[in-house]
Parts: C-alpha cells; sequence; structure tokens
C-alpha cells in the first residue's frame, strides 16, 4: 500500500476534482460520507452520544458531513466549532449552513469568551476534525486546553484523516497538544507519521477509506513510502525450481563470533538455512567449533587460529554474500582483521552489530563497503553512524542521504522497521513486541544473508526479510504469548510465514494496529 506526502495528496485531490468533473463540496460529501458509514455500520443507530468537534478548514467541513448525515440518521449528536481562524474555508461555511438549516446552532469555542469547556462522559463518543493534514503550526494556547479536555474525558475519539495536533511531515515539538485517538480513519492513503515512534503513539488503530481520488495519478507517483504487507512480500517471492540442486541457492558465509557470544552466529547461521540458503559456513574463533558444529549440522565451520576472538578474516571460498558482525567483539585484533579485511573484499555484505560499531568509529572504513550491503543498525547502532536527530522525521531524512551517498541499504529497525534505499523507504506491517528479545536481531540478519545468497536482490532481501522475519514472530507469539517469545522461536515459524504468504486472500486493512 502506498503512502502518500501531502503535496501528492494536495494533487490528487486537485485532479480528481478536475478529471471527475465535481466540485470540492462534492469530495468533501464523499469523504464526510464514507466516515458516516463506518460509524453507521457500526453504530446500527445507538442513541450514544456523539460529540462532533470542527475546526475550520477542510477537515472541520469533513466533521460537518458527519455531523449532518448522523443527524439525518437520527443519532444523538452534538457540534462544537473550533474557530482557531477567521480564515474559514468555503466548504466548511457551505456546510456550516448546511448544518444550520437542520435547526442545529453549533457552539463556538473561539478562546477570548472564556467559554465552559464541555461535559463529555466516558461511554460517549468524539469525533475530532479539528486538524488534519493542514496543521502547519502548533496549536494555540485555547485550542490545545481543549484538545487536552478532549483526551482528558476518556470517551472513545474517532480522528477524521489524522490525529488532530499532528503534522504531515514533522514532529510536534515537545508539550505540543495532540488528540489521542482510539481510532483514525485516513482518507485514501496511511500517513508516514502513523509509523514513527514519537508520533504512532496518537492512534492506537488506523483504517484507510478509498475516497476514489484520482487513480490514474496516484498509481503514476513515487509515492513517499511503501507500506509492506503480504500482497507486496509476496510479489518479491522467488518461487524455488524444480530442476534445482544447493548451489542455486547460494553460498553465504558468516564472520562472527567471540568467547560468550557464539550463540549470535549461531542464530543467524540457522536463520540464513531456514529461508533457504543453499549452503552455510561460519567463520568463527576455535572456541566456537564443537558447540557449531554441534547444534547445527546443517553448516559448516572454519575456525580463526585464534581461540577466543577473530584475528584475521582468511577463507578458501567463493561466498555469495557474508554476513558479518554478529557476536564479533570488538578486541583490538579483530578491529584490525576487519579493516584488512574491507580492503580486499567485493563480496556484498549484510552488516550487523559490532561491525557496524567499528564502521563508525571508523567513518573512512565505509567507503570500503561493496555498494549495495545491506547494514541492519538497531536506534543506537544508528546514531552512531549517521548522527544524532532531533527527531524521526530527521532520522529519515539523514537515513536517506547518507544511503544515498554511500550506495547502501539500511533498515532502520523499530516496531515498524523501514528500509531506506535509493531514496525510497519502505516501512513494515509485521512483527511485534515479543520480539523485543536478545538475539532477535542475529535471526533477522541471517534471513536477509539467506535471501541475498538465493538471488534476492539487497534491497529486496532486506524489505522481504524485514517482513517475514516479523511474520514469523507474529505467528509465534500466538503459540507463545509474548513474553515466551525467544530468537529461537523466530526461526521455528519462519516456514509458517512463508507459507502464510500462500494462505487465504489478505484481510481488509480493518482494524490495524499502528506502534
Ligand atoms: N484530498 C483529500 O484527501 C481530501 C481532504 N479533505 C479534508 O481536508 C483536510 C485538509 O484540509 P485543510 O487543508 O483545509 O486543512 P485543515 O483542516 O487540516 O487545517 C485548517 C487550516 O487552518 C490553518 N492552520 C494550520 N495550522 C493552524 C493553527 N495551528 N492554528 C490556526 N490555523 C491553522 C491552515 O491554513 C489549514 O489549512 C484533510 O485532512 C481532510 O480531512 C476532504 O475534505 C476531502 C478530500
Ligand atoms: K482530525
Amino acid at each position: 500500500m502506498n503512502i502518500f506526502s501531502l503535496e501528492q495528496i494536495r494533487e490528487a485531490d486537485r485532479l480528481t476534482i478536475l478529471n471527475q468533473n465535481i466540485s470540492s463540496d462534492e469530495l468533501m460529501e464523499r469523504a464526510g460520507a464514507r466516515v458516516f458509514e463506518w460509524l453507521h455500520g457500526r453504530l446500527q443507530g445507538n442513541a450514544v452520544r456523539i460529540h462532533v468537534f470542527c475546526g475550520v478548514g477542510n477537515n472541520g467541513g469533513d466533521g460537518l458531513v458527519i455531523a449532518r448525515l448522523l443527524m439525518e440518521s437520527e443519532y444523538n449528536v452534538k457540534v462544537y466549532i473550533v474557530d482557531f481562524s477567521e480564515k474559514r474555508s468555503p466548504d466548511f461555511l457551505l456546510n456550516l449552513d448546511r448544518i444550520k438549516n437542520m435547526k442545529h446552532w453549533p457552539e463556538h469555542f473561539n478562546g477570548d469568551k472564556g467559554e465552559e469547556l464541555p461535559d463529555i462522559k466516558r461511554e460517549d463518543i468524539i469525533v475530532d476534525a479539528i486538524f488534519g493534514v493542514g496543521l502547519n503550526r502548533a496549536p494555540s494556547g485555547w485550542v490545545g486546553k481543549l484538545m487536552e479536555h478532549i483526551n482528558a474525558t476518556g470517551a472513545f475519539v474517532l480522528s477524521v484523516d489524522m490525529p488532530s495536533g499532528l503534522f504531515m511531515n514533522t514532529v510536534p515539538e515537545k508539550g505540543s497538544p495532540v488528540i489521542q485517538a482510539a481510532h483514525t480513519l485516513a482518507f485514501q492513503s496511511p500517513k508516514l507519521v502513523f509509523f514513527l515512534p514519537g508520533t504512532g503513539i496518537y492512534t492506537s488503530s488506523w483504517e484507510i477509506l478509498d475516497i476514489d481520488l484520482d487513480k490514474e495519478y496516484l498509481r503514476n507517483i513515487q509515492p513517499e513510502a511503501v507500506f509492506i504487507e503480504k500482497s507486496e512480500a509476496l510479489s518479491l517471492y522467488i518461487p524455488r525450481k524444480k530442476f534445482s540442486h544447493k548451489g542455486t541457492y547460494g553460498h553465504a558465509l558468516f564472520i562472527g563470533g567471540s568467547y560468550g557470544k557464539i550463540g549470535a552466529v549461531y542464530l543467524s547461521a540457522k536463520a540464513c538455512l531456514t529461508s533457504g540458503a543453499g549452503l552455510v559456513t561460519t567463520y568463527m574463533p576455535r572456541c566456537g567449533y564443537s558447540i557449531l558444529q554441534t547444534a547445527l549440522p546443517e553448516a559448516m565451520v572454519l575456525t580463526d587460529a585464534n581461540e577466543e576472538h577473530i584475528s584475521t578474516i582468511a577463507f578458501d571460498l567463493e561466498p555469495k554474500v557474508i554476513g558479518i558482525g554478529i557476536g564479533l567483539g570488538k578486541h583490538r585484533a579483530t578491529v584490525d582483521a576487519f579493516k584488512a579485511f574491507l580492503q580486499k573484499n567485493s563480496t556484498p555484505l549484510v552488516i550487523d552489530a559490532d561491525a557496524l560499531n567499528i564502521l563508525s568509529e571508523n567513518p573512512e572504513l565505509v567507503q570500503r563497503v561493496p555498494a549495495k550491503s545491506v547494514l541492519t543498525p538497531h536506534p543506537k547502532e544508528l546514531e552512531r553512524l549517521i548522527g544524532t536527530w532531533k527527531d524521526d522525521m530527521e532520522k529519515l531524512e539523514k537515513g536517506k542521504a547518507f544511503a544515498k551517498e554511500h550506495d547502501l541499504v539500511l533498515v532502520v529497525k523499530g516496531a515498524h522497521t523501514i528500509v531506506i534505499y535509493n531514496e525510497k523507504l519502505y516501512v513494515n506491517s509485521t512483527g511485534n513486541p515479543g520480539m523485543a528479545t536478545g538475539g532477535s536481531g542475529d535471526v533477522l540478519t541471517g534471513m536477509i544473508t539467506g535471501l541475498i545468497s538465493q538471488g534476492y536482490t539487497p534491497v529486496n532481501a532486506a524489505v522481504f526479510g524485514v517482513y517475514l522475519h516479523g511474520k514469523a514472530g507474529d505467528i509465534a507469539v500466538s503459540n507463545t504469548g509474548y513474553e515466551a517469545l525467544t530468537a529461537g522461536g523466530i526461526i521455528d515459524y519462519t516456514g509458517d510465514a512463508f507459507l502464510d504468504l500462500f494462505a487465504r486472500p489478505e484481510h481488509q486493512e480493518a482494524g490495524q494496529e499502528a506502534g
């Protein structure tokens, strides 16, 4: 599913009106009607009190359409106008007249009358149509107070298009008011901010409503980001061939491990085999030999001369891809070995853990990383690589610039992991908090390496690997619960994650969990 930018939504809006030969107010009616149908389908005429808060722009206009349609179906509706500006949108004004024609007189808030805050009960419903995509500065004092009052009621808050107070392309300053939505109904496409840690917290779940914006235009543009769900993942899948052999699926090598951290290599190697690599070899210090040969007889083991850490990186094979850094440690000899390895290596890499830390401590080494290699940093490792950021948006911008400059695939880990390559963002839909457990990252590195080994391009391997990893975790938790999920458990359910790609058609987006 595509995620569009503010400019793209505005243009789609304009072209829809032009090409479908409708007025802007007809488009607003369509948008409001979709929200009304959503509510009506669930409430079925229930007498619950519905408080509709409308701003004075087009989001507020949508709110007025929703309120009118609810009233026409005899719902118990109260409308409030949050008069935050003298510049009211024409379609807002048109719909305000229509509400007044129904003999309903909205309560106006404009800040200088010291209005009493409305009395709203926990069991009521609030429709938040104060600000939509047009917010361009923090709401002023009294508007913020009203928004905080809404948040404090404990009522179910349904946000129209986006929770009021969120911006499309920046993150609200600390203390800036934002509506805490129970659910958000977004028009046409989800917003990027639903997936970022600092802003995704403002809606517990979200759904999109199709308002039939200009399909031709939306199909032909490069979206701001792509949301990777089953259908996108399936489109990346490469079927196995009947007349194939282990050589067809590549030889993957893992370089890593140190005394006490052999398990990391085991997890990567096993995840790599489980995701379909033809052959796997691990290169590790001598102390890892028996452990790996015993725990994972399917893998081959090469050892360093040193017992406890890697001191030289030398091997006599030609792997298709190398996963490096898992459990590696940062012993001086290991750092030197890694530097020497980068000088002569041209095989694509999947770089994780201590190899990333060595890179960030020696930034000149980044130039030595082969183009299109995959980097899988968690937030701290990312910060060491690209520097600090003021908010999630800046993090993505810096990530894009870094990936572009070095022609690398960057996997920005989080609740919604985002893969960055060639200025494109791929936002993952799968995964859960049970996966925040030691070794989960080693499994991901193993999966991505395994996919590259089989012939997936590095960017596709990263996007597909992140999806599969999360999906395996999601299937696993349905059996283990969050707490008991371990990294090994994610590997155990990788097969189910593959099978799930071909299971019944994807359920409609309804009720997605965000954040
Ligand atoms: N193409 C679409 O997707 C459609 C959008 N519609 C609705 O239109 C909304 C966007 O409407 P608008 O562009 O009018 O913007 P909003 O209604 O989101 O915001 C209101 C206006 O207030 C001003 N403003 C921004 N921040 C302010 C602040 N802190 N204090 C005071 N004034 C402020 C801006 O001029 C802004 O345009 C969407 O979110 C959606 O709900 C729908 O009506 C139909 C179609
Ligand atoms: K809103």
